[in-house]
């Protein structure tokens, strides 16, 4: 059985009196800061003039160019866009890394796939939470937190386990679970996690279904609540208790439905494609595409985007969500803040 390792594995003291600099303050690294700052940590942040700059010093923190920031921190944690890291890394990075430090990832991508080769003299490792930076912040608060992977690439100081396990805590991994892997395994699964299951294979799914029952002469007002509404619902009975958990609160007939209709939905040939999609992440082909796409100025991504975005279900999606402000989560923190100001 695999070592699920939490808080009490952990050696806080490893982190006690160093600094760490976050570089990057959007998803994760907003999270990834204010987490560590709230566990006792001491926290810079780099990054660019801009509007992420504005926010963290908002948020109170000592902000500096990605630089300076590199430069008096003990640990280096990569927080920007992966398809941006090689760039700043090269230019602001790498020419202050010195003996010492320890330069850390929340995703494998580009030390796995050699578009970052780090020095042989810093310790590389990577600290990776299994969901969303909004969540791992969010749950913090609450007193839980999101899985996490921690893996080394590089030991200089024979610490570079303890201390990615320690950064783990400190963001509230360990408070769920985090487990050692190597940057292949995470990267990879990671890719094919989001492409095939979570982002692509979800999103692809919910349109189909919406399509089908819109071009069959339903509502779109009733397709989008029975496609995308209430697989939240659905999604969290998962969460909370498993398949078997989701199934003990469906009705019977639903239940017999997803017996005999999920195996034609998701065949053996949707099955042979996932099988090629990680071939293709295994053998750097996405990789590569999603390099050059970058590239040539994100033709692809950029056309795709703007398509996506005017699908229909997002029209019906958006009108009915205004009409539900508790499902919106930025009205959720205005009224938590309005409420609070009340108080
Ligand atoms: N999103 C997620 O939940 C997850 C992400 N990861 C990994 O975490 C890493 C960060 O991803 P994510 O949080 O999504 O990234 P975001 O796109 O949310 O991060 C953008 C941040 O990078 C800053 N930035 C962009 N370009 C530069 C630059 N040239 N110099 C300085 N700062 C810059 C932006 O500042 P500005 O406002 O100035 O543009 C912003 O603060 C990636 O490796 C990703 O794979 C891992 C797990 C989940
Ligand atoms: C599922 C997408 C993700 O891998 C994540 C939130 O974990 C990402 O890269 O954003
Ligand atoms: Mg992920
Ligand atoms: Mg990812």
């Amino acid at each position: 059985m695999t070592k699920v390792y939490y808080n009490g594995d952990a050696n806080d003291q490893l982190l006690q009196g160093k600094k760490v600099a976050i570089i990057g303050y959007g998803s994760q690294g907003h999270a990834h800061a204010q987490n560590l700052r709230d566990s006792g940590i001491d926290v810079v942040i780099g990054l660019r003039q801009g509007k992420s700059w504005d926010q963290a010093v908002e948020d109170g923190f000592n902000v500096y160019s990605v630089r300076e920031a590199a430069d008096q921190a003990d640990l280096i944690m990569i927080l920007l866009p992966d398809e941006l890291q090689p760039k700043v890394y090269n230019e602001e990075i790498a020419p202050v890394l010195r003996e010492g430090q320890s330069l850390f990832f929340a995703h494998g991508f580009n030390v796995h796939f050699t578009q970052i080769v780090p020095p042989s003299y810093v310790d590389v490792a990577l600290a990776a939470p299994k969901g969303p930076g909004h969540l791992v912040r969010r749950t913090y608060t609450e007193g839980a937190g999101v899985p996490g992977l921690i893996a080394v690439w590089q030991d200089v100081t024979g610490q570079a386990k303890d201390v990615a396990l320690a950064y783990a805590k400190g963001i509230g991994a360990a408070r769920a679970g985090v487990l050692e892997t190597t940057f292949q395994e995470e990267t990879e699964t990671d890719l094919f996690g989001e492409q095939a299951v979570l982002c692509g294979g979800l999103t692809a799914l919910v349109k189909a279904g919406f399509e089908t029952l819109v071009e069959a002469g339903y509502q779109p007002e009733v397709a989008y609540f029975e496609c995308l509404h209430e697989l939240k619902l659905i999604v969290d009975l998962m969460y909370e208790g498993g398949l078997e958990g989701m199934r003990y609160s469906i009705s019977d007939t639903a239940q017999w439905g997803d017996f005999v209709t999920g195996p034609r939905i998701v065949d053996d040939r949707v099955k042979g494609e996932m099988k090629k999609v990680l071939e293709d992440i295994q053998s750097g082909k996405f990789a590569r595409e999603w390099i050059l796409e970058n590239q040539s100025n994100r033709a692809v991504f950029n056309s795709t985007n703007r398509r996506e975005n005017e699908h229909l279900i997002e029209e019906v999606g958006a009108k009915l969500r205004d009409m539900m402000p508790f499902v919106k989560q930025s009205q959720k923190r205005k009224e938590a803040v309005m409420t609070s100001e009340q108080n």
